[in-house]
């Protein structure tokens, strides 16, 4: 492990990573409005088990222990996002200053135990309001979500300097409008395109409004997969350039090139009425780094039923983890080494990378020996990108506790810190005493 951390830069940014719903409960508390997750958790049959994030891991109530057990731990960086409506109750309008003050009193908590804040605008929790307004199907809630960033940039923009716009808009475009498995819950492939755009639109827009008001560093988070074929036959070569259309380059085109990749009109067909002159200049901000989520690689083969026209081939033996998702680290540096040579120089920020495994207590202690080893793989891989040349700046465990893990409800556990529900005990599992470990070699090296 000695050896690794000398492969990090001395100014890496490790860290940890976690979701206002996931995680804060206190839904109906201190003026918060209703989001689409709470609206899409209370409706029978879309959570596993019945689960909502109505309470959660009760982070609303328990910030301070939370934040003095990443500090115990030497944790040095966290990733959170925030709750749009705990902000603006009705998406717009209104503001809520008890909403307000609960991320302020968050980011002094951390900031007096030396930990650098890196804050999510935008992880999926849309004021139900705006939903009722047609929600990211309206143009219109790209410019409430400006004016919501402008309101946030505001009150904490003298201490938060690191920004991400969205989280995965892929997700909430696919899952959330095309799939049904996420909220809104809808099934309507021939709005996703729209949805797509709107969501890339007001990202464009909090950035633009960033320029004049912060001096900090702004970036957006993508979901993105390293995407191999499972045969060299010419079906399953077009099945991945489909695949990687759908999974990667629908918002990375966008982002840094300013065009949408024409394989995705052979999926998702759309009529561009809906971009207007200059949307895609404002899309094409510059940014200061980018955000990967990575968990695993995709391998496919042609499949003409798929929306990609491609599915997804798990090989026999191949690890899993309790998501079903292969491990397969060098899937991280291949596709890092992807985006630097396809899309530039731009600084790279790992948002978020963890397993889900099942996890068991034993007199106290949780012995997550896949987990640890997932992680471990994937510090390695980083590594690996950074010597070919890859600007890696920082890197976010996801996550710091266990949390209400969408549709699945608590069924999948991804922290580094077990989480009690009937309790709401924690527990630092043996993957975050080894990156605690990690850490403290880290920093005493550096
Ligand atoms: O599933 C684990 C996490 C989830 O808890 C986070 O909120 C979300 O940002 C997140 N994104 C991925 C990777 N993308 C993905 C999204 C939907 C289905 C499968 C993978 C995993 N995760």
């Amino acid at each position: 492990m000695t050896s690794l951390v000398k492969r990090f830069p001395r100014h890496f940014a490790w860290g940890v990573a976690t979701a206002s719903y996931q995680i804060e409960g206190a839904v109906n508390e201190d003026g918060r409005g209703a989001s689409i997750w709470d609206v899409f958790s209370h409706t029978p049959g879309k959570i596993l088990h019945g689960d909502t994030g109505d309470i959660a891991c009760d982070h609303y109530h328990r910030m301070r222990e939370d934040v003095n057990l990443m500090s115990q731990l030497g944790i040095s960086n966290y990733r959170f996002s925030i709750s749009w409506p705990r902000i603006f109750p009705m998406g717009y309008g209104q503001k809520n200053s008890r909403g307000l003050d609960f991320y302020d009193q968050l980011t002094d908590q951390l900031l007096q135990e030396n930990i650098e804040p890196l804050v999510t605008l935008y992880h999926w929790d849309l004021p139900q309001a705006l939903q009722e307004k047609g929600g990211w199907i309206n143009r219109d809630t790209a410019f409430y979500f400006r004016d919501y960033a402008v309101t946030v940039f505001d009150k904490l923009g003298d201490r938060v300097h690191n920004w991400i716009t969205h989280n995965e808009p892929w997700v909430t475009t696919v899952a959330g409008h095309i799939q049904g498995r996420h909220a809104p819950g809808l099934k309507q492939p021939n709005v996703a395109r729209k949805v797509a755009h709107h969501l890339l639109l007001s990202h464009g827009l909090a950035v633009e409004s960033y320029r004049d008001m912060g001096k900090g560093r702004i970036g957006i988070t993508l979901n993105l997969h390293p995407v191999y074929p499972a045969s060299s036959r010419e079906e399953d070569l077009t099945a991945q350039q489909l695949h990687d259309a759908f999974h990667n380059t629908w918002f990375l085109d966008p982002v840094f090139t300013g065009t949408y990749p024409e394989e995705l009109d052979e999926i998702l067909p759309f009529d561009n009425d809906f971009i207007a002159e200059g949307d895609l200049n404002l899309i094409q901000q510059p940014l200061d780094f980018l955000g990967v989520n990575y968990y695993a690689p995709h391998r496919v083969r042609w499949n003409p039923d798929e929306i990609s026209h491609a599915s997804l081939v798990i090989l026999p033996e191949e690890p899993i983890t309790s998501m079903g998702w292969p491990v397969d680290a060098k899937g991280l540096t291949d596709l890092l080494i992807r985006i630097h040579y396809d899309y530039g120089p731009i600084p790279i920020i790992i948002t978020e990378n963890g397993a889900a495994y099942e996890d068991v207590v034993e007199d106290g202690q949780i012995h997550d020996a896949l987990r640890q080893h997932y992680l471990e793989m994937h510090w390695d891989a980083l590594a690996n990108s950074i010597e070919q040349g890859v600007p890696v700046h920082g890197y976010y465990v996801w996550s710091f506790l266990d949390n209400f893990e969408w549709a699945l409800g608590y069924s999948k556990r991804f922290g580094i810190v077990y989480v009690d529900y009937l309790t709401q005990q924690r527990i630092v599992k043996d993957s975050g005493l080894a990156y605690s470990r990690f850490l403290r070699e880290f920093y005493e090296y550096h």
